[in-house]
């Protein structure tokens, strides 16, 4: 039997994303270790291996087969674009990706103004902007810390993620605009789906078991 691989997100999903996997019997002591360097890990009963990428690898990683499963924010999944299949909302890591802004920026949306949108999801906010709403807008991309944009004068808009809100009340911006809601969701390989059918229908009942 070959291994099947498993591709986690770093950082936010990974704690939860364990929790789960221990949830279903499925363990793996030495990746909760906070000191290891090491990067692949096996659980050698159910002849499985797992590893941490960043966010937007993940789905790289699931598209060209070097992981079977992936689990990575729907945020990311929209962003890369990338051919795979979406198969289970694991319902943790919920945020929503928002169109946000000072009060005053409401007016340039409502007006279909030519605005300046800073965004770390550049993909997301043209497919909102340009197919869903049909506003020509220019897009400048970040790398985070998007609220400091309308802040000081980089852009008019944001496009970026919500959680409690607090980012945004504390540097007095707000939701101007919903474009969705976002969680974990776990994404599978389109050949290992059919090649390792049997196998992966049965972690993702236990997946939705223990959800
Ligand atoms: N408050 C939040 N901010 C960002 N992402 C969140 C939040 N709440 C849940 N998420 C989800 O968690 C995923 C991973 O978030 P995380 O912060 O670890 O990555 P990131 O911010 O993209 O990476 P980096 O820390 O390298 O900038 C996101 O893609 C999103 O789906
Ligand atoms: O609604 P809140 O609970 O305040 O969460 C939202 C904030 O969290 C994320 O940033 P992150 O902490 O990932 O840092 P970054 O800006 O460097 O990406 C996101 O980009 C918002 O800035």
């Amino acid at each position: 039997m070959r291994y099947l691989t498993f591709a986690l997100t770093k950082g936010r999903l990974a704690r939860q994303t364990l929790e789960l996997l221990e949830k279903c019997g499925i363990t793996c002591e030495e990746m909760k270790d906070p000191d290891t360097r090491k990067l692949i890990f096996t659980n050698e009963e159910y002849k499985l291996k797992f590893f941490l990428a960043k966010g937007p690898d993940v789905p790289t990683y699931v598209e060209y087969g070097a992981a079977d499963i992936g689990v990575v924010g729907k945020d990311t999944i929209d962003e890369e674009g990338r051919k795979l299949y979406e198969v289970l909302d694991l319902g943790f890591g919920k945020c929503r990706m928002c169109v946000c802004g000072p009060e005053g920026a409401k007016e340039l949306l409502l007006h279909q103004e030519q605005i300046r949108v800073a965004t770390k999801y550049p993909h997301i906010a043209k497919e909102y902007f340009y197919n869903k709403k049909h506003q020509t807008v220019e897009i400048i991309k970040l790398n985070g810390s998007i609220e400091l944009a309308p802040l000081v004068g980089l852009s008019e808009v944001i496009v970026d993620i919500v959680e409690t809100g607090s980012t945004l009340r504390e540097n007095g911006l707000e939701v101007l605009e919903e474009v969705c809601p976002l969680s974990a969701r776990v994404v599978v390989n389109r050949v290992s789906m059919q090649m390792e059918s049997a196998r992966i229908t049965k972690i993702l009942n236990a997946l939705k078991d223990a959800l």
